[in-house]
């Protein structure tokens, strides 16, 4: 005899690498799961998997499964709970609107909530908060931590309606990943059946619809320049030190160690550690070097350009992933294009004794922290720009604080951001907090020599060199955009301020006639 399945807490719908995860994960916490997937083979994948897991934490007992399989929308619909929860695990754009107009004709009821949890523009989520009301409550959640992230504990970035809120916040506080509220540290443990129960949840409600959506993309906008700034790291030891990819990886997990401590430090020294099984090889070496990307952070570039807050060290990611696309120019040009080792210098890495290495190593390191505090200084003034403009009312305390764990760029260093937020919530940017500028004014001359040794060798640092033009920008009282302002002047009358007069008051000079003239306009 079958017994009839339970009524679920809530739905998943996509059980690809996020969906999949995240229903485990949720199920684990005690709710009952009703999943649906296009793809049948992915959802009894998801239903065997969380039988087989339950019933080995419960000894065999196969009646303690937490999911139901649904073969259609409407079958999900029977089986939830009112007011109705489902999670969206579907790839970002049309699939979103797909499945919301799938729902609509299942049967969906006005006070349902439906949970986008993918990438999606934070533009196009605001759309659809509107678009679905009446019919039902269009709520968003970004999520971060990848497949891992996603199964054990990600960064959730809630955000849309307050009352849908109230609803999915018991379930998102128990799946998030927790931290030690007292030192800001992981509290990590990767077992099926064993979640971690203890710690501050790395989920907050971030503001009203589209916000979470543009956290999310600014965060994946500071991923994007935290791997390149390492990716740079990589090339300047190869190339400048002659290092091999497990000489690299053991100077990378030497820094693991101190203040660039991070999730992404940790995997890139993992990745260089692999061999590969088809070649006595290390794998990374035959990975093709053209990088892909999904958008969100362009989009982080975009909205920076559009908002007009400089956030170079992210865009500058954005292009060293275009450029390593664009291979049969690079292939072409790298024949054609002299560099400073062609002409005098054909390997300098011979040339250095132990200790000049370990100075290079040491400045490559003060480097990679200055660019990375850079980066997320640029992330942090987007956010607040945004929010000002969209009037969100963005916490930076709890952004970096619901960071310090789960998400793909979770660090050490996040706990110093939090705590710079704490104490002053109205800092309008990062390097004014005593913490980061004192730290950052005592390696600047170590990053110099970085940017130095990269340009001299020939090596691209984009993010590197970009971020240290960023700081340099920063510390100059005056730029020479009284010059800028006079070319505009000249050829379009563009009008420019006195430093001596007041604020806003304008003037134009007739730089080409006879008898040249100011004028007040
Ligand atoms: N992978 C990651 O590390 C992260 C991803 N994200 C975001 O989460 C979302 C999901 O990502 P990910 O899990 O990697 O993607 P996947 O492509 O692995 O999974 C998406 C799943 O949704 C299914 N699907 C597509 N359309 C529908 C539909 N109309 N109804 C039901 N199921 C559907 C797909 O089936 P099929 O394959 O058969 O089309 C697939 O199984 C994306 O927006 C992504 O950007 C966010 C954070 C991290
Ligand atoms: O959101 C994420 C992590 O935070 C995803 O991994 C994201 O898809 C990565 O982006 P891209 O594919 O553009 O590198």
């Amino acid at each position: 005899m079958t017994h009839p399945s339970p009524i679920s807490d809530i739905a998943m719908i996509g059980l690809g690498v996020m969906g999949k995860n995240l229903a485990l994960n949720i199920a684990d916490h005690g709710y009952h799961v009703a999943v649906f997937d296009v793809d049948k083979l992915k959802v009894n994948a998801v239903i065997n998997q969380e039988a087989e897991e339950r019933a080995t934490i419960t000894g065999g007992d196969k009646t303690a499964a937490r999911m139901t399989a649904c073969d259609s929308l409407k079958m999900v619909l029977e089986k939830l709970a009112k007011p109705r929860a489902l999670v969206l695990s579907v790839p970002a754009g049309a699939p979103v609107d797909g499945v919301c107009q799938s729902l609509i004709e299942a049967g969906i009821e006005a006070d349902d909530i439906v949970i986008d949890t993918g990438n999606s523009l934070w533009t196009d989520t605001v759309a659809r908060e509107a678009q679905y009301q009446g019919q039902f409550i269009f709520f968003s959640s970004a999520v971060s931590g990848g497949e891992v992230g996603a199964r054990f504990g990600p960064s959730l970035m809630p955000s849309g309606d307050p009352a849908a809120w109230q609803h999915v916040a018991p379930i998102w506080e128990a799946i998030a990943a927790k931290v030690d509220a007292n030192t800001g540290l992981p509290i990590e443990r990767f077992e099926a059946g064993n979640p971690v129960l203890e710690g501050e949840p790395c989920t907050a409600y971030i503001g009203p619809a589209g916000a979470g959506h543009y956290v999310k993309m600014v965060h994946n906008g500071i991923e994007y320049a935290d791997m390149q700034l390492i990716c740079e790291a990589y090339q300047l030891l190869k190339d400048g030190l002659g290092f091999s990819a497990l000489q690299i990886s053991e100077v990378f997990s030497t820094w693991d160690k101190g203040s660039l401590n991070s999730y992404l430090m940790n995997i890139s020294a993992k990745v260089l550690q692999q061999a590969d099984p088809l070649s006595d090889k290390p794998l990374v070496e035959m990975i093709l070097d053209k990088a892909g990307q999904k958008g969100t952070g362009l989009w982080t570039a975009v909205s920076s350009l559009q908002i007009g807050c400089p956030a170079p060290t992210i865009a500058e990611a954005v292009y060293a992933r275009a450029v390593s696309t664009q291979k049969p120019l690079r292939q072409a040009l790298s024949t054609k294009l002299a560099g400073p080792t062609l002409a005098s210098n054909p390997d300098p890495s011979p040339q250095l004794s132990e200790q000049d290495r370990q100075a290079f190593i040491d400045a490559l390191e003060d480097a990679l922290y200055c660019a990375k505090v850079c980066c997320y200084a640029q992330g942090f003034q987007l956010m607040a720009m945004a929010g000002a403009e969209q009037h969100w009312q963005l916490n930076f305390a709890e952004i970096a604080k619901i960071w310090r764990a789960g998400c793909i760029i979770r660090a050490t260093f996040l706990q110093s951001i939090t705590q710079a937020y704490v104490e002053n919530p109205e800092l309008t940017h990062l390097l004014l907090a005593d913490s980061f500028n004192q730290s950052l004014s005592a390696r600047q001359m170590q990053w110099r020599r970085t940017v130095c040794a990269a340009v001299m060798q020939g090596t691209p640092a984009p993010c590197i060199t970009s971020a240290l033009a960023y700081y340099d920008s920063y510390r100059c009282e005056t730029l020479p955009a009284n010059l800028l302002q006079g070319q505009r002047d000249f050829f379009g009358a563009h009008t420019f301020e006195r430093t001596d007069k007041p604020a806003g008051e304008k003037y134009h000079f007739n730089w080409s006639d006879k008898k040249p003239s100011l004028t007040k306009v």
